[in-house]
């Protein structure tokens, strides 16, 4: 990445697939062999896109012993992390551990753990503040649900998501961020937000980070969009000037598919 132009151009695609809850660790060595394969067998450029999966957490280590053995240019984290690096907090997974296996990232705030397990936004910026503590870079979820987008207020709503998530930052830790951007109403349902909604939250985030920093620091934070990405859509969506990757959940269990999106760029022609 250049600071020359703090362009679309400047910031590195990152195409991320969320297994969410699927794969136990055989199964998510083999989806990892197939996709290693898949990708060399089309003699894909790694060095355009980078390529991240978010397995469970129990399929890390195996994950990460087939990444360095051989030498796969993927990278990988967790789905969630703890606000706290250890202690007596049963059940949850410390980004110290996290880093210790060698994952680059995690998600932080996914819809599906707002909903579920009730992470509050105050919540999710100590773990934000947690991943960057512990060298990893977050990325950090934000989106709105059906009715506030029939309301109309889902980009007041989603920004607060962002601001709330980032209090505290520093503008160096703001140029490593990634924010994705998932319409709740779009994930898993296979109703896709149209590539210039993606462009208005995704264009609106970066405003808001850059009156939060400074503009420097927010041109060079990687925007991602998720809900319902699939290789036949995601050329589109990446096409829009500030929308730099995607968040890919149901189609990235799915090899092939998964490994035609990071291939996206092939696709442009025709999108
Ligand atoms: O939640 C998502 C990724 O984090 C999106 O899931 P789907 O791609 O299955 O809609």
């Amino acid at each position: 990445m250049t600071t020359s132009t703090n362009g679309k151009f400047d910031r590195k695609p990152l195409i991320a697939g969320n297994w969410k809850m699927n794969m136990d660790h055989v199964q998510g060595i083999t989806l990892l062999q197939k996709l290693a394969w898949t990708l060399s067998d089309a003699r894909h450029d790694y060095s355009r896109v980078e390529t991240a999966v978010f397995p469970p957490f129990t399929d890390l280590r195996g994950v990460q012993t087939l990444v360095q053995g051989d030498k796969l240019k993927l990278v990988y984290g967790g789905q969630d992390l703890s606000p706290e690096d250890e202690g007596a907090y049963t059940g949850d997974i410390s980004g110290a551990f996290l880093a210790k296996l060698g994952c680059a990232y995690v998600l932080v705030g996914h819809s599906e753990r707002r909903s579920i397990h009730g992470e509050t936004d105050e919540l999710l910026n100590r773990k934000v503040k947690a991943a960057y503590r512990n060298n990893l870079t977050p990325v950090l979820c934000a989106g709105e649900g059906l009715e506030i987008r029939q309301a109309g207020t889902h980009v007041d709503h989603t920004l607060n998501q962002v601001r709330a998530g980032t209090v505290g930052l520093t503008s160096e830790q703001v140029c490593e961020l990634v924010v994705a951007y998932e319409p709740v109403w779009a994930i898993g349902t296979g109703e896709v937000a149209g590539p210039q909604d993606a462009q208005e939250m995704c264009a609106a985030i970066r405003a808001e980070l850059g009156e939060l920093f400074d503009a420097d620091s927010a041109a060079k934070v990687r925007l991602l969009y998720g809900g319902s990405v699939k290789a036949a859509n995601v050329a589109a969506i990446l096409r829009e000037r500030d929308v730099d990757g995607v968040l890919v959940g149901g189609a990235s269990l799915d090899a092939a598919e998964f490994a035609n999106i990071v291939r996206f760029e092939k696709h442009l022609l025709t999108a």
